[in-house]
């Protein structure tokens, strides 16, 4: 290591750790939050949810397999900074085409090697997320500290409308490569010989697997940006509505809100993660932030409805508030095990469900994925009504 390489990630409360500098040479700040999966760092760089975030990876290994042009959420890395106790030295994979330290300097966000990331981790498990300032240039201590405590912040910030698409178009099981799409290494059973269902789903910063499993159960998904009426929405008459994962704080995205509160008496709806806040806020109940939130792919989900415990992926830092719900006419079907937090609701007399946890995997373990399968079946079952 030479001075050049050092780098710096400073905490609002004061801590320092420096390590060496890979990726993009900037100085950047962001919420520090920590991801415990295992594998998946290229899919969990490209999910637009982690926009203005800093990613602590707790896996003490990263970047073995390289990156490739198939294992992406998102055009391009979507978060802040990236942060790793060690960066492999070895790219191995047969589908690999770049290193990550080249990806991320391609892309424009900085990386942090060396760091004592179970220090790191600790801290914000004790403390909460931070405010927090990373920099592969040449700075001081202090003006890292400085900088990370005049961040403004995640909460009350609108981030939805920095990585919602521009424009309409439609994802369905031909654009997802029905039968089965050759690119993946997976060949996956696709919604063979089914009717195919129109949906519109509001991306809010949607990953692109959420799309693709949706494809492959049997809908052709109409995507439309977070911006679209009520009106533009009708217009197509969909059979069913999905509201997409995305980045931030889900309260001061208040036009969203109304438009689903325009269209859930209508249609059958589905929400994931921050679509699931989303309907919360459209009933009139309420989220609050998690102290360090849920980062990881083995969050255990109970579902009172099935009497199932779930391993789970999550990505999320706010979650449905309780107090409330029920007088919304909203019901707790699923909660997280590990700390009781809300993990599913549905509405009572209306066939609107959704989940704070990613039955996308993408990466993690796929035992949630019939919650596609379930709202195939609401949607097929409102159609015949
Ligand atoms: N993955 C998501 O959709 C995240 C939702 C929201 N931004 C949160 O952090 O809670």
């Amino acid at each position: 290591m030479n001075d050049s390489q050092t780098g710096v990630l400073a905490l609002e409360d004061g801590s320092v750790f420096r390590g060496v500098a890979f990726g993009a040479k900037k100085t950047v700040v962001g919420e520090a939050v920590f991801n415990t999966s295992m594998t998946g760092y290229q899919e969990i760089l490209t999910d637009p949810s982690y926009y203005g975030q800093i990613i602590t990876m707790t896996a003490p290994m990263i970047g073995n397999y390289g990156v490739n042009e198939e294992d992406i959420e998102a055009d391009k890395p979507m978060c802040t900074g990236f942060v790793v106790r060690e960066l492999s030295p070895i790219a191995s994979n047969w589908r690999s085409t770049a290193t990550l330290p080249e990806y991320l300097e391609k892309h424009g966000i900085p990386g942090l090697e060396g760091i004592d990331t179970r220090a790191l981790t600790k801290k914000l498990r004790v403390s909460g997320a931070m405010k927090c300032c990373i920099s592969t240039e040449d700075i001081s201590d202090e003006e890292a500290v400085q900088r990370a405590k005049d961040w403004e912040g995640i909460v009350g910030a609108d981030y939805v409308k920095e990585v919602t698409c521009a424009a309409t178009y439609v994802y369905g099981p031909k654009e997802a490569g029905w039968p089965y799409n050759p690119t993946r290494s997976t060949i996956r059973k696709p919604a063979r010989e089914r009717e195919i269902f129109k949906i519109a789903a509001l991306d809010l910063g949607a990953k692109k697997s959420i799309f693709r499993e949706l494809a492959f159960h049997g809908f052709e998904v109409h995507v439309f940006p977070a911006t679209s009426t009520v009106e533009e929405i009708k217009a197509i008459n969909p059979d069913g509505v999905f509201l997409s994962n995305g980045p931030g704080d889900p309260e001061p995205v208040t036009y969203v809100h109304e438009t689903v509160r325009g269209l859930m008496n209508d249609y059958p709806v589905f929400g994931i993660c921050l679509g699931h806040q989303i309907i919360t806020h459209a009933i009139g109940a309420k989220t609050y932030k998690l102290k360090f939130g849920h980062r990881g792919g083995n969050q255990p989900v109970k579902n009172f409805e099935t009497d199932f415990v779930a391993i789970t992926a999550h990505n999320h830092g706010f979650a449905t508030s309780e107090e409330g719900l029920a007088e919304c006419g909203a019901e707790i079907t699923e909660v997280n095990l590990n700390d009781n937090t809300i993990a599913g609701i549905k509405l009572k007399d209306k066939p609107v469900f959704s989940v704070q946890y990613h039955p996308e995997a993408g990466p993690g373990p796929s035992d949630a994925n019939p919650n596609f399968e379930k709202f195939y079946q609401l949607v097929a079952q409102s159609k015949k009504a």
